[in-house]
């Protein structure tokens, strides 16, 4: 058929980096083969971790749940962006204005910032990563896209999240006086509400956001796709994991089943 299929998650593992949260995840090996001749594992942690999509039930009461995202939005065309950034960078609606190829309405949009690389246990990917404003989520949501990827640690900037003063925090309150320092202005003059763009994508607009997308993203980037991610159809859920799919047809031959 020709088609092309690159993965877009990273791996999904015990050890592996999450959001300063709620800790860990906890893998249990139930059985063994050569004791049980069957292999299973307990697993136990929360959602938020690794290449996973947040529903507006996470940062609002009363709104919808991960199920309720309609499958139209889970898969379609779209792009993948570059917009490189380095420590505490900011995703704005200048960066999405310009972006090439351009984001056109309906588009699913995966945006490359560069730091999937840097994807790790450290300050370096979290607390100094990037994020998407406010204004640049109010711009997706203005733009009608389907369903937005990031690469990078979550659907906010850092100093939008409980890590500062905000909500649950401060959980890291030394980046405070850091950013002041960095930047000669207070965090709350530059990101004064508290996971903003999250709430504006997601329980504004409705539009699935996925933190920490990875995999082959560089190989895509520039190009059109045709996008596929799945959470769970979990009633009450939050988030969850996705395994992101980018699928081109090189040979422009591709027609999917008429259903006849
Ligand atoms: N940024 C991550 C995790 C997150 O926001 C979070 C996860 C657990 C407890 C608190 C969180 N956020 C704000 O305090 C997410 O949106 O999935």
């Amino acid at each position: 058929m020709g088609l092309k299929i690159y993965n877009l998650s990273h791996t999904f593992h015990q050890f592996m980096p999450e959001w300063p949260s709620t800790p860990s995840v906890n893998l249990t090996v139930n059985k063994f083969h050569a004791k049980d001749g069957v292999y299973e594992i307990n697993w136990e942690g929360i959602m938020h971790r690794g290449t996973h999509m947040d529903a507006p039930l996470h940062v609002t009461a009363n709104t919808p749940d991960i199920m309720a995202y309609p499958l139209w939005r889970l898969c379609g065309s779209g792009v993948v962006v570059s917009i490189p950034k380095g420590k505490w960078g900011v995703i704005t609606p200048e960066d999405l204005e310009k972006a090439t190829p351009e984001i056109r309405e309906g588009d699913v949009v995966m945006i490359n910032t560069g730091f999937h690389h840097k994807w790790a246990d450290t300050d370096e990917y979290f607390a100094y990563g990037c994020g998407i404003n406010g204004a640049g989520a109010k711009w997706l949501v203005q733009k009608k896209v389907k369903m937005v990827g990031y690469g990078c640690q979550a659907n906010d900037h850092p100093i939008a999240t409980k890590l500062v003063d905000h909500g649950l925090g401060p959980s890291q309150p030394h980046l405070i006086e850091e950013y002041k320092k960095e930047t000669g202005r207070d965090p709350k003059e530059d990101f004064p509400l508290w996971e903003d763009a999250h709430k504006n994508l997601m329980v504004g607009g409705g539009i699935p956001g996925i933190e920490n997308v990875g995999g082959d993203l560089d190989e895509v980037t520039g190009k059109r796709c045709f996008f596929v991610a799945l959470p769970w159809r979990w009633k009450g859920g939050e988030g969850c994991g996705v395994r992101i799919l980018a699928i081109v047809d090189p040979e422009g031959t591709f027609r999917f089943e008429t259903g006849q």
